[in-house]
């Protein structure tokens, strides 16, 4: 599907297909995964564990290969990209807000927030500039010196949302943002990521099981045995 890079979705699937392969058993996980999110949308992934969430998640975001179909972000097919231009796509335009990247704990909430600039090759002064303001932004000022281990579950969450969102990524991939939080802060977070949303038009997708999450966002994609059962 050539044009599906020439329109205005940011994030488009085509018949996405991902099979795992575990010793001699193949599971699939992605059967055929079509969608197209527009720029500057707030969309939750929605399905039952095992659904394929995390796996759709780990396309769009060019973490792991897909067997058959086509993920094109701004029009860039990844099918054709190599492991470097992968590399690449993800620390120019894809914040990830990820369990499995959970903030360093030896590092500070500031240095947390550093790190990827420092990838980037962001002077040290504009780090601790943005890192300062984008801290603030999320509530934390006073609390860049910080270790994980001396926040809360929440703060954590907002800390590892601000080094998401620091070098103003057009995508920001969450997946089970609000897991290990109450209600109250499930909230505070969301309002917090709906507005940066809002001011700053970057494209929201989050995988969830959590219910005030799924309210919470525009537009719902649910997920049902590895394929979009709705989209309402
Ligand atoms: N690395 C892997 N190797 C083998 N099978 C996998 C692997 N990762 C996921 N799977 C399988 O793929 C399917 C989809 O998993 P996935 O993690 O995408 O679901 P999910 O909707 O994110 O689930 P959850 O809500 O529990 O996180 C499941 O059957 C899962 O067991």
């Amino acid at each position: 599907m050539e044009a599906g890079g020439q329109d205005s979705a940011i994030v488009k699937c085509d018949a996405v297909v991902k099979t795992y392969q575990q010793g001699a058993i193949q599971v699939p996980a992605l059967r055929g995964i079509s969608l197209s999110i527009a720029r500057g949308e707030f969309v939750s992934l929605a399905g039952a564990s095992g659904s394929g969430k995390t796996t759709l998640l780990n396309m769009i975001g060019g973490l792991d290969r897909f067997g058959s179909g086509e993920v094109w972000v701004e029009g860039a097919p990844l099918s054709r990209m190599n492991n470097s231009e992968l590399a690449d796509l993800r620390l120019s335009k894809i914040g990830f807000v990820f369990q499995a990247y959970n903030l360093i704990p030896v590092l500070s909430a500031r240095e947390n927030v550093e790190f990827i600039m420092q990838l980037q090759g962001v002077a040290q002064a504009e780090r601790r500039d943005l890192s300062r303001q984008i801290l603030a932004r999320v509530g934390l000022a006073g609390m860049e010196q910080r270790l994980p281990a001396e926040l809360s579950g929440g703060q954590q969450q907002r800390v590892a949302v601000a080094r998401a969102l620091v070098s103003h990524p057009a995508i920001i991939l969450a997946d089970e943002p609000t897991a290990n939080l109450d209600s109250k802060n499930s909230l505070e977070l969301l309002t917090m990521m709906a507005e940066l949303n809002l001011e700053s038009g970057t494209t929201l997708i989050v995988a969830t099981h959590d219910p005030q999450v799924i309210d919470f966002t525009r537009r719902k994609l649910v997920i049902k045995d590895g394929t979009v059962a709705e989209d309402y």
